[in-house]
């Protein structure tokens, strides 16, 4: 296996972290660890931030109960650097995805690679799933003849799960598709979490991604060094369902912010005003957002370079419109954003970055 150095982050690793990292993968020196790795034997009901933390004294956990081997489905955006930090940790990885090439660079850098989601699952003690949306979470069509479920049917992830390995869905899906994977999976006798993340392409190169977890608690211990590998913090939430929940909360919530930026970019101009100096008025006051600063500069020069697809950012939409149907909640500034998702998508916009909502509201599409 490639193991990568990654100086920066040694210079600043506790050595209780570093002793840790050194029982979590034992083949690997403490001077190849990528970063700190926290542990706690119980967490809180909220999320702290344990890369902050990093000279805490923390427990082990049990040595038996350290997964050796991690699996990985769906090697997209977000899948091949969530994958990539694993690796680079010093983890033992192998990987499946639909277009097998996506997986190449990751076989390079020291991943196995397996050609089913069964085999990955059948070879792995705990096995993510990094996947589009409902649909390809639960099942893929690979031609006319032959379904494979990624996770529920013949050759997917169930099919080589058992008791003692676990199974953590970090795709964004509405609780319903949850708790179906969380039954098959379960049936296995294996454990199952769900654990959505926020934060796009940037947190998730970086090791900065936010999981939303729920369902078997003993399954998130185990992994908490792995969500620790990937990303800042992380939040149980309780039962199956609520992770998905809140997830599709807050992405209601951001891409109403994100319609709401791309109408005011465009009024601040045909008002005779400079757009990035709207922009730099934001950031300094109370609404300011990072996504605002980030995503403003290059909508005004019409770039929206892919970091989170538009095409689910308008499925998560239609998923939080269907959790609010079923809590009778009003939600009519989403459902309205949501159209607006629609039209973008009808201009063929589906694949750019969800920031390219605005031309939706441009009237003329711009090349
Ligand atoms: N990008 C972002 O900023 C964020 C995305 N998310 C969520 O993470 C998930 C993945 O997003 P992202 O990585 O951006 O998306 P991508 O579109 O880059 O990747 C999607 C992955 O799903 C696979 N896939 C799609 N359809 C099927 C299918 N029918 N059967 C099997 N595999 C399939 C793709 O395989 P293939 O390569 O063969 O197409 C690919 O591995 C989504 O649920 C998204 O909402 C969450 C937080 C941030
Ligand atoms: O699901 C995508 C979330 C993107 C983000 O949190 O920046």
């Amino acid at each position: 296996m490639s193991i990568f150095l990654k100086t920066s982050y040694c210079r600043h690793l506790s050595s209780t972290a570093m002793a840790m990292c050194s029982s979590f993968c034992p083949q690997i020196p403490n001077h190849f660890r990528g970063k700190p790795i926290s542990l706690f034997s119980s967490r809180p009901p909220f999320s702290v931030s344990f890369k902050a933390l990093s000279s805490r004294a923390y427990d082990d956990p049990p040595k038996d109960k350290l997964p050796a081997n991690i699996g990985f489905l769906g090697i997209g955006i977000m899948g091949s650097p969530m994958t990539q930090n694993l690796i680079k940790a010093g983890c033992d990885v192998t990987v499946w995805n639909r277009t097998k090439s996506k997986c190449d660079p990751l076989i390079s850098l020291g991943a196995k690679y397996k050609s089913s989601p069964e085999e990955v699952a059948a070879s792995c003690d705990v096995t993510f799933a990094m996947l589009s949306d409902p649909e390809s979470a639960k099942r893929q069509l690979i031609d006319a003849f032959y379904q494979v479920d990624v996770a529920c049917g013949k050759h997917g992830a169930a099919s080589g799960m058992s008791s003692g390995k676990g199974y953590v869905d970090v795709s964004t899906v509405d609780g319903a598709t949850s708790k179906l994977i969380s039954q098959h999976i379960k049936s296995t006798g294996a454990l199952f979490l769900e654990a959505p993340v926020s934060g796009s392409k940037k947190p998730a190169e970086e090791g900065q991604l936010i999981f939303l977890t729920a369902g078997d608690k003993s399954l998130y211990e185990t992994v908490g060094p792995f969500l620790d590998i990937m990303g800042k913090s992380r939040f149980y939430l309780g039962d199956v369902g609520n992770g998905a929940a809140m997830k599709l909360v807050v992405n209601m919530v951001m891409g109403s912010m994100m319609a709401s930026f791309a109408e005011g970019l465009l009024l601040s101009e045909k008002a005779g005003l400079d757009p990035s100096v709207l922009v730099e008025v934001i950031s300094q006051g109370a609404i300011s957002a990072p996504m605002y600063s980030m995503k403003g500069p290059s909508m005004i020069k019409s770039l929206y370079p892919t970091a989170f697809p538009l095409k689910h950012q308008q499925k998560d939409l239609r998923l939080a419109l269907g959790l609010a149907e079923s809590v009778n909640q009003p939600t009519p500034i989403a459902a309205a954003t949501n159209e607006l998702y629609k039209v973008a998508k009808s201009y063929g916009l589906s694949d750019r970055d969800f920031s390219a909502v605005i031309e939706a509201l441009k009237g003329k599409l711009q090349q």
